[in-house]
Formats: structure tokens, sequence, C-alpha cells
């Protein structure tokens, strides 16, 4: 790979709860150069979104960097000042979130949301920035622009309001898109068509993408590379298609087996999938030894002692678990 665009080496986060301080993430390691897509995947509550927001600097209590270090470019993100790391976010690392509810300002307009990253991260005027939004609405395919850029975020369909956080995250063609489960909310057939936006005009502005689902075929589908999360650990890492023709770590093969296959045999009008037993164990409660040994059905004694450490696979890939392969 060359020289990564994003490090992030040895990443701890801690949470404070009740006086105490536990590792909610621990000793994750990746890296994505520039162009390259990452995936990201795992059960909810293994520790992505927190992994993303730590990227994007904005741990805030009870949560804290516990350690490690994040650089871009080989600068640590962590030693900004914060008015420098303000302008990093949307110019050169751009986040898009589950719900663009929660992230569109309901009060202004869709335009002036788009035209504001001309404005703080482009240098351009108000005027400039006008002209740009209807070209960055025509780009995300929204019906319309000009009629669009006077619509408040409620008076748009979901799909549409996801192209819109697309428009606002890659109008200063960042060096890097995270998208935190972007389709998760959508109907199916949009979550495709909003997956292929990103990926074309990320493709065509040179952008690499972090891309956190827990969707493991959508990932390893858009991504060349696949790190697997779980409580707060990277389990396994490797190319995507290695995941999926050699998964090496139990956790990997069950959600595997978890994916809907086409030609998989249909029981009373649904596909039988098999989900993997027990749940993620909260942050407080982390077994000793491996983590995922109370749901492993190949665990042993020693996956209860012994915390099994990083085994390295052919380029680059790595394994977390005494009976790998
Ligand atoms: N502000 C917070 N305060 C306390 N605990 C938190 C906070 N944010 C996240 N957590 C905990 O950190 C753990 C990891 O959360 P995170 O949101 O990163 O998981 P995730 O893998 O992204 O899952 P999801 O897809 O559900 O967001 C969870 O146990 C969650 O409850």
């Amino acid at each position: 790979m060359s020289a990564p665009l994003l490090e992030v080496e040895n990443l701890s986060i801690a949470l404070s709860q009740g006086g105490k301080s536990y590792k909610a993430v621990e000793d994750v390691s990746f890296a994505i150069a520039s162009g390259e897509t990452l995936g990201l995947v795992g059960e909810s509550g293994c520790g992505k979104s927190i992994t993303a927001l730590a990227v994007m600097g904005l741990l805030r209590q009870p949560l804290s960097l516990g350690g490690g270090r994040i650089t871009l470019d080989g600068g640590d993100i962590h030693n900004l000042p914060p008015a420098k790391l303000r302008q990093l976010r949307g110019k050169r690392i751009a986040m898009i979130f589950q719900e663009p509810m929660t992230a569109l300002n309901p009060l202004s307009t869709v335009g002036r949301q788009i035209a504001e990253m001309f404005v703080l991260h482009a240098g351009a005027g108000w005027s400039e920035a006008t002209d740009r939004t209807v070209d960055a609405l025509r780009q995300v395919h929204v019906p319309s622009p000009e009629r669009r850029v006077k619509d408040f975020p409620h008076q748009l369909s979901g799909g549409m309001r996801q192209r819109v956080m697309i428009a606002i995250a890659l109008a200063c063609s960042p060096d890097l898109l995270i998208a935190d489960e972007p389709t998760t909310a959508l109907d199916v057939t949009v979550q495709a068509e909003i997956v292929d936006l990103m990926q074309e005009l990320c493709a065509a502005k040179g952008t690499a993408i972090l891309m956190i689902s827990h969707d493991l075929g959508l990932v390893a589908n858009m991504c060349r590379r696949v790190a697997v999360m779980y409580a707060g650990r990277i389990v396994e890492q490797q190319a995507a298609d290695e995941i999926f023709e050699r998964p090496q770590h139990p956790y990997t093969r069950g959600l595997i087996a978890s994916l809907p296959r086409l030609g998989a045999r249909i029981v009373h009008g649904r596909q039988r999938l098999q989900e993997i037993s027990g749940v993620v164990p909260a942050i407080t409660a982390f077994p000793a030894g491996c983590r995922f040994r109370p749901r492993c059905q190949r665990a042993t004694d020693i996956c209860q002692s012994n915390d099994p450490p990083p085994t390295p696979l052919p380029e680059d890939g790595l394994v977390r678990c005494h009976h790998h392969g």
C-alpha cells in the first residue's frame, strides 16, 4: 500500500462510568491510502461509531482518547488546535451519518447548508457558492436542483436527504469520507442507489472512504479491505475477497453465515439465516481471555485464560483467535 492518508495506530477509547474507567475500544489499528476504501464491520455496539468519532476528533465525555495515534498525512489529528481541527473537518475529512435528519439543520434550507460549505471551506462568496450548490445537487442526481435549493430538510424524502448529505460532505472534495451506516434508514432499493452514487462521486474526486456498517455483504461489495470489529477490537482484517473466500475468525464466519444468499434454502417463505447466538458484551463486562469466547463454538480452555494476540495474515492482514483458519 502507498503511504497512508489516514493511519490509526493502537487506538484506545476510554469510557468513564460510575467513577471507573473502561476501555470501550482497545488497540485498534488500520490505515487507508488515498482513494482507497476500507470497511469497518461488526454488530451494533462493537465500537465502530466511536472509532469514527475519534478520527473526526469528536469524542466527548464520558468518552475520551485513551491512547494511540491518529494521523492524516503523517500529522497527528489530536495535537491540532481546535480551530485547525474544525477546518480539517469538512475540508479534508467529511462524515455522513445514518439519519440525515439529525445532521441537517431543520431551520435552514438545504441550499444554504450546502452553500455554507463553499463559503466556509473553499473561500467562495455567497453568489458563487449558490451557483456551485445547484451544481452539487445536480451531481447527486437531485431533480430540479434550482427549485430544491429552497427546500427545508423535512420537505425531502429520506433518500433525497441522504443525497443532500452526500452533496454537503463532498462539496469540498475531501480526502476522506467517513460513512457511518449511511443507508440503514433507507428502503432497500434506495440503499443501492445511494451506495452507487457515493462510490461513483468518491472515485471521481479521488476521495478515500471509511465505510461503517453492520452489513458485511454491503461492505465487502464496495470496499477493497475489510476490518471486522468485535467488542472494541479489530478481530480480523483482510482484503474483501479474502474475507469471503477464507474467513479466519469464527465471528467473521458467523457474520457471513447470517447474510441472505441467493439460492439459499427457503423455509416458510423466508430464508433461514444463521444468527450468531448471544449478544455483544457491554463495555463494563468484557469477558476475560477472548471476548468472543462466550458465543464461540470453537472455544477451548485457552480462550478463557489467554487473550488471543494479533496473528499476521498475508498482505497486511491479521486475526485475533487461538483457533483461526
Ligand atoms: N456517549 C456515550 N456514553 C456512554 N457509552 C457510549 C457512548 N457512546 C457510545 N457508547 C457505548 O460504546 C459502545 C460502542 O458504541 P458504538 O456506537 O461505537 O457502536 P457501533 O458498533 O457503532 O454500533 P451502532 O451501529 O449501534 O452505533 C456501545 O456499548 C455504546 O453503548
